[in-house]
């Protein structure tokens, strides 16, 4: 018994332009846990109106933060990795839930190393349909087909973990030494609220009227909304910001749906009126840079803010190859891997 770990991000297009963004925004929403419609109707509102305009728009996007090595959310991965493998003895292993290099690559190198004991772990602190249990479901399917095997264990959502809100909050508190903030803002990935409800396993706690996520339940080990909660307030309790003097909102939303509010860039812009001159963000749903923190966030964010009247905005970075980061990700994988722990096919 030999045992290894699959490190899983989102993933990234092979390039920023219109060719390579459309097989990308295919593939990832055409995934049933993201866009969660029966198939003839995801199809119809993916390929017959998302993809006729989106991947023109996106690729523009992708352009203004791509880097010379490429995608920095596959760029900042792999420092990651490189840096977690080096603190371990255990096979490391790096894959994107969308594009490459893909889950089935990530278990093969793990096959051929001997692994038969899989740790998959989510790169995602809050638990949620479109980003943890579409990974975890593709993972059984190609083990079931090519590595039968293998048996798995799951990282649970790691939101309120000790180290995890240690290494956010010093990297956060790192940032700020040299940028005086009036506000600081948690802007989280947002969801449609339906699939809070989807996720919710007492079926019926989930009211998203501001109270549930606050009211202990079992509904809470499956619930993004009151993770993202949970570690923003264990964050301010870490740091010690004075009520008033931060906020939490959700961003990235598509038309159509209701997403949970409130919205990053309303709220944004809403700021400058309020007083709020110096803002700060902080994106802790991702542990990588992305599209959705260096464009939508430091570059669309921040000239919104500006334009509204606000005069110094600092985007946050996330906690990326951070060193205690990585540490910390080294030391997750060896308790899990030299403790005497039951693994679960
Ligand atoms: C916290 C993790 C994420 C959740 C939950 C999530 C849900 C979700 N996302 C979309 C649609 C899009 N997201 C896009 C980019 C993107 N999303 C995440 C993470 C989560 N998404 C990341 C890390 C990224 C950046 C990827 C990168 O290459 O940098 C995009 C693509 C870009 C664009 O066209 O805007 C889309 C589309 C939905 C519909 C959804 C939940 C239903
Ligand atoms: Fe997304
Ligand atoms: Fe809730």
């Amino acid at each position: 018994m030999k045992k290894g770990v699959l490190l899983v991000n989102l993933g990234s297009p092979e390039s920023p332009t219109p060719k390579d963004v459309k097989p990308y925004l295919d593939e990832f929403l055409m995934d049933k846990y993201v866009i969660d419609v029966p198939f003839l109707l995801r199809a119809l509102i993916v390929r017959g109106i998302i993809l006729q305009t989106r991947p023109k728009k996106s690729a523009e996007a992708y352009a203004k933060i791509w880097w010379d090595e490429g995608s920095p959310l596959i760029v900042l991965s792999k420092r990651m990795h490189k840096k977690v493998q080096a603190n371990t003895s255990i096979p490391v292993s790096l894959a994107m839930r969308y594009g490459k290099p893909s889950i089935e690559s990530g278990l093969q190198e793990l096959h051929d190393q001997g692994v038969t004991e899989v740790m998959l772990f989510p790169l995602y602190p809050q638990h949620a349909m479109a980003s943890t249990v579409t990974i975890l479901v593709l993972a059984e399917e190609i083990r079931k087909k090519k590595f039968p095997n293998m048996n798995f264990t799951i990282l649970p959502a790691f939101y309120n973990q000790k180290d995890y809100i240690r290494d956010l909050s010093n990297s956060i508190k790192k940032h700020l030494e040299n940028f005086e903030y009036d506000h600081l803002l948690f802007s989280y990935h947002g969801i449609p609220e339906r699939h809070i409800r989807k996720t919710d396993v007492t079926k019926s706690h989930c009211k998203i009227d501001g109270s549930c996520c606050h009211t202990p339940s079992p509904a809470h080990e499956f619930c993004y909304r009151h993770q993202c909660y949970e570690t923003t307030k264990q964050v301010v309790e870490f740091l010690g910001i004075p009520e008033g003097k931060y906020s939490q909102t959700f961003q990235s939303r598509l038309a159509g749906d209701k997403w949970l509010t409130p919205y990053t860039d309303v709220e944004i812009n809403k700021m400058p009126e309020k007083g709020i001159k110096k803002l700060a963000v902080v994106t802790p749903a991702f542990v990588s840079d992305c599209l959705e923190t260096l464009e939508e966030i430091a570059m669309e964010a921040n000239h919104e803010f500006k334009e509204n009247g606000g005069e110094e905005f600092l985007a946050i970075p996330c906690l990326n190859d951070d060193d205690d980061w990585c540490k910390t990700l080294s030391r997750w994988i060896d308790q899990w891997a030299f403790a005497e722990t039951e693994t679960a096919k």
